[in-house]
């Protein structure tokens, strides 16, 4: 499929609250590159870390899976028929989209494409739970009780990976990375006008923590090993193991 380039802000509009619907879902593949830096090496990332961390019989969960960029990775470098990823998003428009998408490749890993909210999914005998850039999207009182429930159903030695966009503690240099964000997307095309709108379409929308926020949530969970693996800038990767 060719990619449609992104140009949702692009003309000066009322400012709605951002949302993942069909406008969105045909873009969103050089939406998300152009947003989010290292995006595609944290794609990359997921499918190393897949390997190792993968187990014989096990599910693996990619929650907010939008179009499924990360399972089609996971997919094309695991190579189990014992195993299954289970890829869920509450948007109708982008699950039907990402089950057209995954349904055109033949892998061995076979693949549930599914419409619901995660924070009422049931989940169990989970090697890999992924969370990529998903948990900023939910109200802040309900991520504690997803990272718990995700730590319940890992196996141990399993691990969840989270991916961020995160505050920065000071200030000043929170401003200063939030702005090399910004100059990142000049360089990637979009103009100030359509930084200034997306960015308050995101308000109140796309919540970030800071990074000592997520590891707290991760001991609060039983987790006792976790780190980042990747930063850029104001984007970060997590990989927490039980
Ligand atoms: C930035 S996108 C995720 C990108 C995707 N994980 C990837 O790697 O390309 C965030 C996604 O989370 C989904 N989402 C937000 N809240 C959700 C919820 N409560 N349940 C399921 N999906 C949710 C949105 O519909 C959206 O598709
Ligand atoms: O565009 C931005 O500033 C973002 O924060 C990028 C971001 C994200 O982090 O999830 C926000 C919404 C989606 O369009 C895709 C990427």
């Amino acid at each position: 499929m060719t990619e449609r380039k992104d140009t949702i802000f692009a003309e000066p509009q009322d400012i709605k609250k951002f949302e993942f619907d069909q406008k969105v879902v045909e873009v969103f593949p050089d939406m998300i590159k152009r947003s989010v830096p290292g995006y595609t090496t944290i794609i990359q990332g997921i499918a190393e870390i897949a390997q190792r961390f993968v187990q014989p019989n096990s599910t693996i969960y990619d929650l907010g899976c939008s179009l499924g960029a990360a399972s089609l990775a996971i997919r094309q470098t695991v190579d189990r028929s014992d195993c299954r990823i289970i890829a869920v998003d509450n948007s109708p428009a982008m699950i039907e989209r990402c089950q057209m998408i995954q349904s055109s490749y033949n892998f061995a890993m076979p693949i549930e494409v599914m419409e619901a909210d995660i924070n009422e999914l049931e989940m169990s005998s989970a090697s890999m739970v992924i969370l990529n850039f998903t948990l900023q999207f939910l109200p802040r009182g309900h991520r504690q009780q997803l990272v718990n429930r995700i730590y319940d159903a890992l196996l141990p030695g399993g691990c969840l990976v989270l991916s961020e966009k995160i505050t920065l503690q000071h200030k000043d240099l929170d401003e200063h990375i939030i702005d090399l964000h910004h100059d990142f997307k000049k360089q990637n095309g979009y103009s100030d006008m359509e930084i200034a709108q997306k960015r308050a379409a995101l308000e109140n929308v796309l919540l970030p923590d800071t990074r000592e926020k997520h590891y707290q949530r991760f001991a609060n969970a039983g987790f006792n090993q976790f780190d980042s693996w990747f930063q850029h800038y104001n984007f970060a990767s997590f990989i927490a193991v039980k």
